[in-house]
């Protein structure tokens, strides 16, 4: 529990510091707690002698009575405040910076580590973890450590008063904490369980989402949601199991605490009935029975927290030391933007996917790529963009090592239209400006008209503003590309990858995506993963792929006269497209 705590506290950072003054003011607090109580005894002494003679009580002494209350109340407010405001809010600004920070992370990572790790597991730590550390972090800290110096600084007033009191209050101290020691075994072995349970529920819920379409297209409700229904069931069955074993540490916690209130009470009534203590004491010591405790009891619970939040900040740990793939990397400025690909070997993971590859792509040519599904496409452009880095060989933009340049360095240079479009849950006008943050809305509408999207959009409910559905789906498969398109266009970057859509759409958006794709290549270094024969024919150079080799290279009219996989490719294109050459 307390490794965890240290944990929690050496997480705060630079904010430290007014954790620590949090803890002054929670020795204050309890003070002002303690001072009514010993104020009333006081009282009840005077009003005693009153009683039997051996002084004389004056209104005055009520008076000052009243105002120590008023000030013992104000003590306790202004303490309980100032603590509030010193501790509070840390873990929200901590939880912001590190939600940043795993953000960033995860942009300089290589694209193999989303492979790898859960989707779950991330999403998880972003979401669901950090808000559990955010909310529940500085309760933990204030549950346990300023409850447990309110406890001690009552338990050395007791002491003050009678060595016995102070003695039973400190054993059931000591009992409750072998308890909770316990309890924090029991919970140390089930936190990563918990964890785990946690983290499927999060990764079955987002794949059904995703899924969600082919389930309805396959009636396959019954299949897909058995995944969802077993990760809800074992987290159910976890937290159930762990409930249950933690229900007789638990009590034996606050079977410990209470028979300690009771010894309190007892010892001072014998004590007081033994002459050894007054009877204002003894009812001083029954009402600190009733409280001194109170600030401990919950302690159980937090045991439980502290283990996830402590399991849960091994997994933030392990996002935020992911190998940037640029770590060694400099912000270089391009001069140049050819790309030149030597003897480049690539395996995502043992099996190689890119053989021995070598070509070069002129600066401000178009170069299309072509091949059978699988044959590595797409990995090419993933390694010109350094979404991974090459296992042998090397790629140079511009004659300099990408493996040299930062990903941000390299990417300023660099727009990708993917086939697969993602707009983000955002107004169309702040989709399009992902290319360029800082471009003027008139700037956007004019590369909305050149990527021929601006008649749709107007079309929109709210023109530009208007929301998109979640990763694009309030538009069509063509309206999405064009966007991107413009997004790509706004970016003006020198080089450009293009994956063209495989996906029919209809002449007249096929047409519109076209024209828009002829604008974005004005004057740029183009690689294109091509499909459309218009595309290939006009490409300066041609790049066809097959296992991870280029197998043919060179201008259309070129390769038409080569037996191979480009003029069978471009003959079942004619079919498909019903063209002729
Ligand atoms: N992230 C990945 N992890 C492991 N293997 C991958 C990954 N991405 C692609 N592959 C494998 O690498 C090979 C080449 O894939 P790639 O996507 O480059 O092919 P492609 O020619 O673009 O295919 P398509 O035309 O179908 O998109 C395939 O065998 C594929 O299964």
């Amino acid at each position: 529990m307390f490794k965890s705590l240290k944990r929690i506290i050496y997480w705060t950072g630079k904010r430290k510091k007014r954790l620590y003054k949090g803890f002054v003011y929670s020795f204050f607090h309890a003070m002002f707690i303690a001072m009514p109580i010993m104020a009333t005894a006081y009282g009840l002494n005077l009003i005693l002698e009153d009683m039997n003679g051996m002084g004389k009580l004056t209104t005055d002494y009520a008076f000052y009575m009243l105002g120590f209350m008023v000030i013992a109340v104000l003590g306790r407010f202004i303490f309980a405040y100032l603590r509030a405001v010193a501790q509070d809010s840390i873990a929200y600004e901590v939880t912001a910076q590190q939600r940043i920070s795993i953000g960033d992370t995860l942009k300089r990572v290589s694209l193999g580590f989303f492979t790898k790790t859960n989707t779950g597991e991330i999403t998880s730590a972003v979401t669901t973890d950090l808000s559990f550390i955010e909310m529940l972090g500085m309760r933990m800290i204030d549950v346990v450590i300023n409850g447990y110096i309110s406890v001690f600084t009552m338990t050395i007033c007791l002491l003050f008063y009678n060595v016995w009191v102070g003695l039973i209050t400190l054993t059931g101290i000591f009992l409750s904490a072998i308890f909770l020691r316990l309890l924090g075994k029991k919970s140390n072995e089930n936190a990563p369980i918990h964890q785990e349970a946690q983290d499927n529920m999060v990764a079955a819920t987002i794949e059904y989402i995703r899924g969600i379409a082919v389930v309805k297209a396959f009636k396959q409700d019954g299949v897909s949601r058995e995944g969802i229904r077993n990760a809800y069931k074992m987290s159910k069955d976890i937290n159930v199991k762990i409930e249950k074993n933690y229900v007789l540490y638990n009590c034996l916690h606050l079977f410990a605490l209470k028979s300690s209130s009771i010894g309190i009470v007892l010892v001072s009534a014998i004590l007081t009935a033994n002459g050894k203590m007054d009877i204002p004491t003894m009812l001083m010591m029954t009402i600190f029975s009733f409280v001194i405790f109170g600030h401990i009891e919950a302690v159980n619970g937090a045991i439980h927290v502290l283990e996830i939040i402590d399991v849960t900040m091994d997994k933030l740990e392990a996002i935020e030391s992911a190998q940037f793939i640029d770590k060694d990397s400099a912000d270089i400025k391009l001069s140049a933007y050819d790309i030149q690909f030597e003897d480049v070997t690539f395996a995502y993971d043992h099996q190689e996917v890119l053989k021995d590859i070598s070509f070069k792509i002129p600066e401000n040519t178009t170069t299309a790529i072509i091949g059978p599904s699988g044959s590595g496409k797409s990995t090419i452009c993933n390694l010109i963009a350094r979404f991974y880095d090459v296992n042998k060989g090397r790629i140079s933009v511009g004659g300099v090592d990408v493996r040299s340049m930062t990903c941000d360095g390299l990417l300023k240079n660099v727009s990708m239209v993917f086939q697969k479009v993602y707009l983000f849950h955002d107004t169309v006008l702040q989709n399009i400006r992902f290319g360029k943050p800082n471009a003027s809305f008139e700037e956007v509408v004019e590369t909305a008209k050149k990527a021929c999207c601006h008649d749709f959009i107007m079309d929109l409910p709210n023109g530009y503003d208007t929301v998109i559905g979640d990763g694009g789906s309030t538009l069509s498969g063509g309206e999405k590309q064009r966007i991107s398109i413009a997004r790509a266009m706004l970016k003006n970057a020198p080089i450009i990858i293009l994956d063209e859509a495989t996906a029919s759409v209809d002449p007249e958006n096929e047409h519109a995506i076209q024209q828009a794709i002829s604008e974005l290549v004005h004057g740029k270094t183009m690689i294109i993963i091509a499909h459309r024969l218009a595309t290939i024919q006009n490409a300066d150079q041609i790049l066809v792929v097959d296992q991870g080799r280029i197998v043919q290279r060179g201008g259309h009219e070129s390769l038409l006269k080569e037996e191979g996989i480009y003029k069978r490719f471009l003959a079942i294109r004619q079919v498909a497209e019903k063209w002729s050459i």
